[in-house]
């Protein structure tokens, strides 16, 4: 098997907070949804859409899912896009997420890529960003165990592990004016994003 080569896009949230559906979010006319799976192609040669309305899919090419374990949050579509994935390890983005940096992202494969770790993500002091990283098909069952006894906290997972953690003075160096983990969860969030465009 590759070790490399998916990409999990995480949409299937409520966003109760935005008040409208977040994978449907336009940025200058364009769907969010349509850039984010833009750049990581130009990274990644299986783009998995873990989604709740598949139907509002119809016209792409990537793969379209759903959760396989429903109501758990996004650990649900981590479970379900890994499940799909055909490389050992998948990175999994959320798609309200602008700032994505493919430099970044090729830093964090390289990171890993002669360990045998079971995730990767980044560290900012005490703060982990669990909806940027990689993920290895082989937490697929601890996954399911972790949901199954109604634990949907991904950091539980991450920290249960075996984990390598990029640390702050690693990701400073990428992306210096924008926040590579920005995402849009409130209206507030999207128009403060839009002014510094
Ligand atoms: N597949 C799947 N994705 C989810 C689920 N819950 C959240 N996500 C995704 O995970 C990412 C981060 O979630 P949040 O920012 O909390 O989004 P949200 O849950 O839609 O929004 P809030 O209701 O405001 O918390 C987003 O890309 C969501 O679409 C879920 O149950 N299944
Ligand atoms: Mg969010």
């Amino acid at each position: 098997m590759k070790k490399f080569g998916a990409a999990i896009i995480l949409a299937g949230g409520k966003s109760s907070r935005m008040g409208f559906d977040k994978q449907f979010l336009k940025i200058d006319e364009k769907r969010l949804m349509g850039l984010v799976i833009n750049k990581l192609e130009e990274e990644f040669d299986e783009i998995i859409i873990v989604t709740n309305k598949p139907e509002e899919y119809n016209e792409f090419n990537q793969k379209i899912r759903t959760d396989i374990i429903k109501g758990m949050g996004p650990l649900s579509g981590i479970h379900s896009g890994l499940n799909e994935a055909s490389s050992e390890y998948a990175f999994v983005i959320a798609c309200d997420m602008p700032n994505i940096d493919i430099d970044y992202i090729r830093y964090m494969k390289k990171a890993i890529e002669n360990k045998d770790i079971d995730i990767c993500v980044t560290r900012i002091r005490d703060r982990i960003e669990p909806l940027h990283g990689f993920y290895s098909k082989r937490i697929i069952e601890n996954i399911e165990k972790h949901l199954l006894s109604n634990m949907r906290a991904i950091n539980s997972l991450i920290t249960k592990s075996k984990t390598h953690y990029i640390e702050e003075d690693e990701v400073v160096k990428f992306s210096l004016n924008k926040d590579i983990f920005k995402n849009l969860n409130t209206i507030e969030d999207l128009d403060e994003f839009l002014l510094t465009q």
